[in-house]
């Protein structure tokens, strides 16, 4: 079964999409860019900053679909220049310490709202991980 998840935690989709949808102990979130939870743009902010934003509300979707960072089985990086690795690269590392997730990074041609960095996952609830 297919279930949705919504969380004031984190900015509210910018778009016709779930922050997370969960089947089982999987849950799928959607990409997320550097808005502050009220919906303020970061995406002039540097790409650690749109990292560690777009992580913090990567975080709050997952918490509220019962997982958490160290249940993470793996993300997809979106950058829209891919000379922005290293910088995002460092940021990333500094959330996830350990036993870090899969990861695939990407640039793309454009991301929406003009973000620099979007970042989404699957994970397992963290009862299960
Ligand atoms: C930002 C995002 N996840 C989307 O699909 O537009």
């Amino acid at each position: 079964m297919k279930r949705t998840v919504s969380t004031d935690d984190a900015p509210a989709a910018v778009g016709a999409y779930s922050q997370a949808t969960t089947t089982g102990d999987l849950v799928f979130t959607a990409g997320q860019i550097a808005l502050t939870v009220d919906g303020e743009s970061l995406v002039d902010a540097s790409i650690a900053e749109q990292t560690e934003q777009a992580l913090a509300n990567l975080e709050a979707v997952l918490e509220a679909a019962g997982a958490d960072r160290s249940s993470v089985l793996k993300t997809t990086v979106f950058l829209a220049d891919i000379d922005d690795f290293e910088e995002m690269n460092e940021a990333y590392a500094g959330f996830f310490e350990s036993d870090p997730p899969a990861r695939s990074a990407v640039q793309a041609g454009a991301l929406p709202k003009g973000a620099g960095v979007e970042i989404e996952a699957v994970a397992v609830r963290s009862d299960e991980a």
